[in-house]
């Protein structure tokens, strides 16, 4: 018979209470190897804290908290102080903490895409690309649980798509396990296995599909649900090759999107298609359309994660 692994981490009914107010309470939560769970949930609902109780940062002050013995723990916090006068290089911040060997490091920020700026300084580099070196920096340890806390603030929405590429990538060549913090009601949806959604305790869990679909999400998101719920059902049905093709479910390949693909109207100058150099073949199964029309995108501006001299958006991410 196959032994069945422990999961990672585990909360079970477990809760953090300040103050006399629970910040939040009831929490039953499981990451295993080679999983996506994404907490969801608005502002204040008690996502950073859970992560923090999962990672045995804050002691729960009722329910259990437990490990893995031995976890390595692979964290992008939502917020990182970072002296931005001081000059500090990506090889530099790659050995702040954790201190992994030169190969290791020159190998995640080559996962991560962004090998060529190696040298750059981080006070240059655009969001997308600092949230790169954040994801560089974290798997280097090569953690058995990723922790990433809101990890497409400041990336432009064509950004995020492949940031959230890049961290199923990263499950699926590492085989780690992946707890991913988001009040991202889009695109995070096709990059988790199992949404837990939060407000204080937990409203629902399960799926994608089901949370979305569940009457708890529908009170707390309102309006945005249907729109969350269509992006996420929508799979893509193409595939852009790493020449910059595009093969269609019928096996044509043409030089761009058809114009009729139903998921959008596609430019052949769009941003998004460029982040993709270099991934090798990439097939979509995510949507483009980000808010709640469903509209088209249009144009799209270029992805901050594939410019490497795009501004340096650094009100975004300074603690
Ligand atoms: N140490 C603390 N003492 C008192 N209150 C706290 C403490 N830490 C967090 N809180 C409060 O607990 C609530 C949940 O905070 P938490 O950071 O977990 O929310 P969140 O869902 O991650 O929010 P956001 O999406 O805004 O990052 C908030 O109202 C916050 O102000």
């Amino acid at each position: 018979m196959p032994k069945i692994e422990p999961p990672l981490i585990s909360l079970e009914k477990a809760g953090i209470e300040r103050g006399g107010r629970w910040l939040v309470r009831g929490v039953d939560l499981t990451v295993a190897r080679g999983e996506i769970v994404t907490l969801i949930g608005p502002n204040g609902s008690g996502k950073s804290s859970t992560a923090k109780m999962a990672l045995g940062v804050i002691k729960p002050d009722e329910g259990t908290a437990q490990r893995m013995p031995g976890l390595r723990v692979g964290y992008v916090p939502q917020k990182l102080s970072v002296d931005w006068t001081l000059p500090l290089t990506v090889a530099r911040f790659m050995r702040l903490t954790g201190k992994p060997d030169a190969a290791e490091a020159e190998k995640a920020l080559a996962a991560t895409g962004i090998a060529h700026l190696t040298g750059a300084e981080i006070r240059n580099l655009s969001g997308g690309e600092f949230q790169r070196a954040m994801l560089a920096r974290a798997i280097a340890r090569k953690p058995d649980l990723l922790v990433l806390d809101e990890p497409v603030q400041g990336v432009d929405y064509s950004g995020e798509i492949a940031l959230y590429d890049l961290i199923r990538k990263i499950r699926d060549d590492n085989g780690c396990g992946i707890l991913l913090i988001s009040h991202d009601l889009h695109v995070v949806m096709a990059a988790t296995d199992r949404v837990i959604c939060l407000n204080g305790h937990v409203c629902c869990q399960g799926s994608p599909v089901t949370v979305a679909s569940s009457d708890a999400y529908r009170r707390l998101f309102g309006g945005y649900t249907d729109a969350a719920l269509a992006v996420y059902q929508h799979n893509h049905d193409h595939t852009h090759l790493a020449d910059g093709r595009v093969q269609h479910a019928d096996g044509a390949v043409t030089a761009h999107c058809h114009p009729d693909d139903g998921h959008h109207k596609c430019h052949p100058d769009d941003g998004h298609h460029a982040e993709h150099l270099g991934d090798g073949p990439h097939h979509h199964n995510h949507d483009h359309q980000k808010g709640q029309g469903g509209g088209s995108v249009h144009p799209a501006p270029v992805a901050a994660a594939a410019a490497p001299t795009a501004p340096n958006p650094k009100g975004s991410r300074d603690a």
